[in-house]
């Protein structure tokens, strides 16, 4: 039999009833299966209770997802958030340390959405926490009375950087991308090229720039319905063929 990569895909800690469970939305775990052809495994968010080390050894690929929790602003400088800001602690304990640890062992990673706003951190990046409060900026959060095809379907442009990785992966120089974020890339960390941009300039996607493997983020959603949309299909499968490069090297 044929063994997949196998991709790591960290979980969001939330209190549910009153226990603390792991979870991970289904379209990401699909979106590896599917769009990667990787074995998916949750991988739980508890800090240093598990070693990076062991971690980065089981998997040929790791999966950022997004979250409605934002970034602790502590981690990258920033104002307080607002009374009554979702966060999640024990993730940004698991997440930005893994990132860190996986880049310098040349483990893929796809960040999206909170996952992009991670890595933007860990490279010393940070964090506009309500870019539609920005001079200039657009609204790029999504509504909450739309059905999940509205707030998943196109929303807005991104302008494609010529001769980046997407470039080369979609062959297009634009897309539309869907938007489900209040926070978004201020500084743009260290060592990261710019790949997309939305309209109001604000970065949608980068890689880490001369990185020994993929290491790419967005701040859309490409795992919704990814197999209908060209360019989601590109960025999996890109992502899965770099698995499966790390994956021969184990
Ligand atoms: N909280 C951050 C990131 C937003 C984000 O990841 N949204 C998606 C949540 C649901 C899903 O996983 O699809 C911000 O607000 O910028």
């Amino acid at each position: 039999m044929q063994r997949k990569p196998v991709v790591g895909i960290c979980a969001d800690r939330k209190v549910l009833g009153k226990h603390p469970f792991h979870a991970i939305g289904e379209k990401y775990i699909t979106a590896v299966i599917e769009g990667a052809h990787a074995f998916a495994v949750l991988l739980p968010s508890l800090g240093d209770a598990q070693s990076i080390e062991q971690t980065l050894a089981m998997v040929d690929g790791l999966l950022f997802t997004g979250s409605p929790s934002n970034v602790e602003p502590h981690h990258y400088a920033g104002e307080p958030s607002a009374p009554g800001t979702l966060h999640d602690p024990h993730r940004d304990a698991t997440t930005l340390p893994l990132i860190r640890a996986a880049f310098e062992a040349g483990v893929p990673v796809l960040g999206i959405c909170r996952g992009f706003q991670e890595m933007n951190v860990v490279f010393g990046g940070s964090l506009y926490q309500k870019v539609h409060e920005q001079p200039g900026r657009m609204d790029h959060r999504e509504r909450d009375e739309d059905t999940l095809d509205v707030q998943y379907g196109p929303a807005h442009p991104i302008r494609i950087a010529p001769g980046g990785q997407l470039h080369r992966w979609f062959g297009q120089d634009e897309a539309m991308v869907n938007s489900i974020h209040s926070q978004g890339v201020d500084r743009l960390g260290e060592g990261l090229t710019v790949e997309a941009t939305a309209p109001d300039g604000l970065v949608e996607a980068f890689s880490v720039t001369n990185a020994r493997s993929f290491a790419f983020a967005v701040q859309w959603h490409p795992e919704w319905k990814h197999a209908s949309n060209p360019l989601s299909t590109a960025i999996f499968s890109a992502f899965g063929e770099a698995c499966r490069q790390r994956q021969q090297q184990r």
